[in-house]
């Protein structure tokens, strides 16, 4: 079934709802999944509407222009459209530590997610195997701190001849520059081995053992220049015991990691994650 997913963020005020609710009715639309929000500290509103194509009354390609005329100006919309014809390219950038990427190529091959992996950068050649065992092209691009941005160069050119969407970092672990990031704005997911904004930075699991932690967890972030601070998509936690060592609290939170990096990844490519500020808005 071919569908159509309408975000908008715009000032809050009466009537909204409605006019988009009509709008979609009054182009012979079937409502399949509609939700909003309403920031108001920001004064803010935002919708999340799904509507099936087939019987859509405008083509495509009128869609933009006309909602644009008749209700986006008038109400200062900034609005998004995307089509389900177009399964969105997500470049994934892994180290040396497998578990999240073996869980996401488990999930995409087995259909879960609705992406293209055109293709994996690593900055080490230990997972070069199971990615080609997957039939995605892998990049070997060392890190040289010392010619950092000239690296990133080249991994901006990798990502961009293959018209890359989105960047997931699945414990990817080399810190971005702000110009890197600022061509993928709310468009890379990190995953943090800890509950943020606690234990942020390398090594959280030693740092949660040392400090007696009764719970740990993973989080799952659009990544910002400062690190690990980014707009929070998921989280989740598991209970630490007295008894359990530090390679149990890796292991347990590995578990986590997976569950939480794999949510967030399916909440981005399903258009449900709005980001406001340091904050997500997020329509389940
Ligand atoms: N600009 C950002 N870059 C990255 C972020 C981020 O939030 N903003 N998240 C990290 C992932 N990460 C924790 O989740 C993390 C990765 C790396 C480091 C770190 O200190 N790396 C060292 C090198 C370590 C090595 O070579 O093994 C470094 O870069 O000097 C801390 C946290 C991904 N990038």
């Amino acid at each position: 079934m071919q569908k159509a997913t309408l975000i908008i963020q715009c000032p809050d005020q009466k009537g909204i709802v409605a006019v988009v609710s009509d709008f979609l009715y009054k182009h012979h639309g079937n409502i399949l999944e509609i939700d909003q929000h309403v920031d108001q500290e920001l004064g803010l509103f935002f919708m999340r509407a799904c509507w099936e194509l087939d019987s859509f009354g405008l083509d495509k390609s009128a869609i933009q222009e006309v909602f644009e005329q008749e209700i986006g100006l008038r109400f200062k919309m900034d609005f998004q459209l995307y089509f389900n014809d177009r399964k969105p390219r997500m470049a994934i950038f892994v180290s040396k530590l497998s578990h999240c990427l073996f869980d996401i190529l488990s999930r995409y091959y087995a259909g879960q997610f609705e992406v293209e992996i055109p293709l994996i950068i690593s900055n080490h050649r230990d997972l070069k195997r199971v990615v080609e065992a997957f039939r995605i092209p892998f990049h070997y691009i060392p890190m040289d701190k010392a010619n950092k941005s000239a690296i990133e160069d080249k991994q901006i050119a990798l990502l961009e001849e293959n018209h890359v969407d989105f960047i997931v970092l699945a414990r990817y672990m080399q810190i971005l520059s702000g110009d890197f990031i600022k061509k993928y704005p709310n468009r890379i997911i990190n995953i943090h081995h800890s509950f943020l904004p606690a234990f942020v930075g390398a090594k959280p699991y030693h740092a949660a053992y040392q400090r007696g932690v009764k719970i740990i967890g993973a989080t799952a972030h659009y990544v910002t220049e400062e690190l690990d601070a980014g707009p929070i998509i998921e989280q989740d936690v598991s209970r630490v015991r007295h008894h359990n060592t530090v390679a149990d609290l890796v292991q347990m939170g590995q578990d986590i990691e997976k569950v939480v990096l794999s949510k967030a990844i399916k909440y981005h490519l399903e258009h449900k994650v709005h980001a406001i500020g340091n904050k997500t808005v997020i329509f389940y």
